[in-house]
């Protein structure tokens, strides 16, 4: 089993401005941690920092014991053994997929880095391909090369920057689900950037909230999404119906002071003919798999996400209640 990568108190400023502020994560091998916040946050910069391609201002990164940056002393990134994608691929226009794959094995005997590079594109589905040049490949296969580059060196860590973002959505799954499958099975850790919460959901094992340079919370994709530490972090995660709980119904909450703020996820709006809590229903839309409906309880607007069901139209009354495992109670905050 390789080693943890890890940031210690890790602060990165451009001029008097930290864009990341005392950060500290540990990523664990053999599982992929999805670091997600908004634009700017300072996701890629954690990366780079990660990578070695800047250094650190304060704090350490560490592989195992392995101190790789502290302040003034940074380990470059070429001898760190991590491998890197980005959303653009980043391969090299005139090498074939195979030599894209093989360049980082120069290390080995020729027919040997031969042999594996092309046991990582069979990996990756793309052995037919080999011999193309990047020009004639898909955007979903030149990320599959760009894949099997970075892992062929057996690499101790994968950073990657939104790598799917680009793809187009009837590939990306596909593209994703090989190349996690993969990076999971090399037992290494591996950090997604991406600023998708669903993705980060879906795919990762543990989530990691950045917002303005700083760590949010950061644990098992499950817990941080059914246990928020903020009302901040649960927005991160997904849309969220925000209010006080004196603006509601009687019998919708149960003991929460009046100046609270609660949060709760619209698949936590639930409906229950026999709740003497009532609504009129706004509007139903389809999103796909479910309806999106649009509450009104006595003036306290509600958005439900709910399974199709049959007789549901705009302007009928209905019955509510909340799901308490996807209502989040904080003691203040902004609404
Ligand atoms: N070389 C630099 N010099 C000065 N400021 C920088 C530099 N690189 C990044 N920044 C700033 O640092 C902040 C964090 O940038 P970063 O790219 O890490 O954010 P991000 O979370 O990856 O955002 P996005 O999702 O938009 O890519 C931003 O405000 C950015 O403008």
């Amino acid at each position: 089993m390789s080693a943890a990568l890890s940031a210690h108190q890790v602060t990165r400023r451009y001029g008097d401005r930290a864009v990341v502020d005392g950060v500290s994560l540990t990523l664990p091998p053999g599982q992929i941690t999805a670091l997600l916040g908004g634009s700017g946050a300072g996701k890629s910069t954690l990366l780079r920092l990660f990578a070695g391609l800047e250094g650190v201002d304060e704090g350490e990164i560490r592989i195992g014991e392995e101190v790789l940056s502290a302040p003034g002393r940074t380990v470059p990134a070429e001898k760190r053994r991590i491998g890197l994608i980005f959303q653009d691929f980043a391969l090299f226009p005139h090498l074939t997929a195979a030599r894209n794959v093989a360049f980082g094995l120069k290390h080995l005997p020729k027919t040997e880095a031969a042999d594996r590079a092309q046991a990582w594109l069979a990996r990756l589905g793309l052995e037919p391909r080999a011999g193309a040049y990047p020009h004639e490949l898909s955007g979903g296969e030149q990320q599959r090369v760009a894949i099997a580059r970075a892992l062929a060196p057996e690499p101790s860590a994968i950073l990657m920057d939104e790598p799917f973002s680009g793809l187009d959505p009837s590939l990306r799954d596909s593209v994703r689900d090989a190349a996690l499958d993969a990076i999971r099975a090399a037992g290494i850790p591996a950090l997604l950037v991406t600023h998708d919460p669903a993705e980060a959901l879906e795919h990762a094992d543990r989530i990691a909230i950045l917002s303005q340079g700083k760590l949010l919370q950061e644990g098992p994709a499950h817990e941080i999404y059914t246990r928020p530490a903020s009302a901040a972090v649960a927005g991160a995660l997904g849309p969220v119906n925000r209010f006080r709980a004196s603006a509601v119904p009687p019998g919708l909450l149960h003991g929460q002071a009046p100046e609270a703020l609660i949060l709760v996820r619209p698949e936590g709006v639930l409906i229950d003919t026999a709740s003497p809590v009532r609504a009129t229903l706004l509007s139903a839309r389809m999103t796909g798999p479910l309806i999106r409906l649009k509450l009104d309880l006595n003036g306290l607007r509600l958005t439900a996400l709910v399974p199709p069901v049959t007789g549901i139209v705009p302007g009928m009354e209905t019955g509510v209640r909340l799901d308490p495992a996807l209502t989040f109670t904080f003691a203040s905050g902004e609404l």
